[in-house]
């Protein structure tokens, strides 16, 4: 029996990774920058270039890289990682007739302006020095579906958040779990909560055009994502900004209360938002035991010294899906 009887190709898809952007952006003396990560990927008629080892369908990982970096160059969407995102995907799945999908995930690192003081002055942001605040990623996945026909492009964009570490000493509790024989944890009305989120909100898939004049491109994806509510960049804000108030403000219940409350919030103060995903691990603090000198460091109220537990962690994660009207 040869090989191939046995065997067939049921997925395929490739691009490059790890493409890593800084860009400048100068308005006189005023400076913007955004520094990204982006992984490029294409699906089509390319299972050849896997079956019979035939390179002819093959647009090179490197060409993507280059065009990655000419959009970067060009793109006045530039500094909004969904925008760029789409214009990257829009342009691989218009340039090339046998690509009918890309896959565009950009993870966008923190670049803050440094605040400076000048004499007896409040601080200033400055024009052009900026310092990393946070090792946080937002992040924007688009995928380009040009199946339907490339002069009706879909963008389907997945936004989120990782690595945001946060931490309360107060306001959490964590009572009336299953108690059973294998039950040791102890309840408690006051304990330490630590999270390192991770955020994913699903918009509703809209139409953007296919570049005609790649410099033009900035108007018409603006009117056609306008059409549709979707506003990438107001809703990284507000998402970022309810996961840190209901975060500060809750009194938990729960890792699992919490969470919901929080994608709730989400949904119903966005409206372009169709479900809203958390992964949360629970970063475990363990009041020390100081019984063996007498001393009291276990009762809530009395706990003042941890041990932060790296591992194992809870792993709490839930979707929270926008009711169909
Ligand atoms: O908020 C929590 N949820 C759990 O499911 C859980 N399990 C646990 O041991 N501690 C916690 N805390």
């Amino acid at each position: 029996m040869s090989a191939s009887t046995e065997s067939y190709l049921s997925h395929a898809r490739y691009g490059k990774d790890k493409v890593r952007v800084f860009r400048v952006v100068r308005e006189g003396k005023w400076h913007h920058v955004v520094e990204y990560n982006v992984t490029a990927l294409l699906e089509g008629e390319i299972d050849v270039s896997y079956t019979k080892a035939d390179n002819s369908v093959v647009v090179a990982t490197d060409s993507i890289k280059n065009i990655t970096y000419y959009l970067a160059k060009i793109s006045p969407h530039i500094l909004h990682p969904e925008r760029f995102a789409i214009h990257l995907g829009t342009h691989l799945v218009s340039k090339y007739a046998h690509i009918h999908k890309a896959f565009v995930t950009i993870e966008k690192l923190r670049w803050a302006r440094i605040p400076v003081a000048e004499g007896v002055e409040a601080a200033k942001p400055h024009p052009h020095a900026f310092y990393r605040d946070g090792d946080d990623k937002r992040i924007a996945k688009v995928e380009i579906d040009g199946t339907g026909g490339k002069d009706k492009l879909v963008a389907k964009v997945t936004s989120g958040i990782t690595d945001l570490l946060v931490l309360k000493s107060t306001g959490s509790a964590f009572e009336n779990f299953v108690r059973d024989e294998y039950t040791t944890l102890v309840e408690v009305n006051d304990r330490i909560f630590s999270t390192s989120i991770d955020l994913s909100y699903v918009f509703a898939p809209f139409a953007v055009p296919a570049p005609q004049d790649e410099k033009k491109l900035g108007l018409g994806l603006g009117d056609a994502a306008q059409g549709t509510g979707w506003d990438g960049e107001a809703v990284a804000e507000a998402a970022r900004k309810i996961t840190l108030e209901t975060f500060a403000t809750d009194e938990s219940a729960s890792v699992q209360a919490t969470l919901y409350k929080m994608a709730q919030l989400i949904i119903a103060e966005n409206a372009s938002v169709q479900s809203v995903t958390y992964a949360l691990p629970n970063k475990h603090y363990v009041p020390v035991d100081m019984k063996y000198i007498g001393v009291d460091n276990m009762t809530p109220a009395a706990a003042e010294v941890f041990v932060p537990i790296a591992a194992p962690s809870g792993l709490i994660s839930a979707t929270i899906s926008r009711k169909q009207r």
